[in-house]
């Protein structure tokens, strides 16, 4: 800290708030800690009584905590982030569309060592919305010294981005809805306007649904019908369980390719299924997908959409958080389920 001259001020960094009082009309902060004073600022300077000021003694070695700001977060966004400047040091990152959040944890554990550094970010692998807050960032001090930054700098381009939003594709989906109950029509299929509800609200398609029944070479026929259209995923709905009838999973396997998982540590949607036939993902859709608000569904279809090539480890992981606490009012994403 050093004590200037006010007219000698111009490109300094003010050291603390400095107040205007106007008797009758006004009693107030004119500038605040951390101000970069301007040209302009001298007359207003002048007028509330200031001959001298207290400025931050930025030598060589120091990064005013505005441009640290800004320097972590261009060092650490990857695609489908935005910011605007920053607001008493701290920027805030927004999404720049619609999509799923995807967090560099070890990278993010790894910056916030250094106890100088705040780079604080919402849970991620969960869509978000365009414009939803995403992540803080500033630095703890009023300035820190040019390490500090520069170390954030080098990991950030070593292993990161550290925050990025993935887009969803346009997908089309395939349903096969099996259950000798809704082929008969003994009743009505109710999963299919759920699913066409689901797909919606992630901008995807749904380019037919057939119902097999529950044979099991019947409902492989269908999901391969699906996959030779070229469908991006197909979603086979229920049969899941451990009924005789329950043939899905059986299906699926017969279908050929790579069963990632059958059955999650996730509830609702314990008895989900996700393969990957020649590259496309197949997913067994259990009941409760058709009956609960948010399920294992909403946690990892996304995530296939956007791109996320899943292994068994993401569904293992899925664990912590994997108890739905229905809720009578579900705000989920922003809630614990899946975190
Ligand atoms: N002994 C066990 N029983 C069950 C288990 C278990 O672990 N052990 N898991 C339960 C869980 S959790 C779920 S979820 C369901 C899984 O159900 P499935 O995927 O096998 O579903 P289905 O048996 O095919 O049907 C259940 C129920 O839902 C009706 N249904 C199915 N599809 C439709 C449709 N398209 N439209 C309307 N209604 C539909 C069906 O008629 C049944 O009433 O298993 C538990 N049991
Ligand atoms: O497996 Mo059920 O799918 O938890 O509700």
């Amino acid at each position: 800290m050093k004590e200037v001259r006010v007219e000698d001020a111009v490109g300094m960094v003010l050291c603390h708030d400095l107040t205007e009082i106007v008797p009758g009309k006004f009693k107030g902060c004119a500038f605040r800690k951390g101000h970069i004073i301007e040209e302009k600022d001298i007359e207003k300077l002048l007028d509330i009584g200031k001959r001298y000021i207290y400025v931050w003694d930025l030598d060589e070695g120091y990064v005013h905590e505005n441009d640290a700001a800004k320097r972590m977060v261009d060092a650490a966004i990857g695609q489908g982030i935005t910011y605007g400047e920053p607001k008493e040091g701290k920027i805030t990152l927004k999404a720049a569309y619609q999509g799923v959040l995807k967090i560099n944890l070890d990278l993010l554990y790894q910056v916030n060592e250094d106890e100088a550094i705040c780079f604080s970010t919402i849970h991620g692998n969960k869509v978000v919305l365009e414009g939803k807050a995403l992540a803080g960032a500033r630095v703890i001090p009023l300035a820190v010294k040019k390490e500090v930054i520069e170390k954030f700098e080098k990991i950030c381009k070593e292993q990161g981005p550290l925050i990025e939003v993935f887009p969803i594709k346009k997908a089309k989906i395939g349903i096969v809805t099996t259950g000798s109950e809704v082929q008969s029509g003994r009743i009505e299929d109710k999963f299919g306007p759920v699913l066409e509800a689901k797909a919606k609200e992630l901008g995807a398609e749904i380019v037919g649904q057939v119902f097999p029944g529950d044979d099991a070479e019947k409902i492989k026929e269908a999901i391969l019908s699906f996959l030779e259209q070229g469908v991006d995923l197909v979603e086979v709905s229920g049969g899941m369980s451990v009924d005789p009838d329950d043939r899905t999973p059986k299906a699926i396997r017969d279908c050929g390719g790579e069963v990632i998982t059958y059955g999650t540590p996730v509830l609702p949607g314990a008895m989900f299924m996700l393969s990957y036939v020649n590259g496309t993902p197949v997913v067994g859709l259990p009941g409760c997908v058709m009956y609960a608000k948010r399920t294992v569904y909403d946690l990892m279809v996304p995530r296939i959409l956007a791109g996320e090539r899943l292994t068994r480890r993401d569904f293992i992981l899925l664990a912590h958080g994997g108890q739905c606490q229905n809720c009578e009012h579900c705000v989920y994403p922003d809630c614990g389920f899946g975190q």
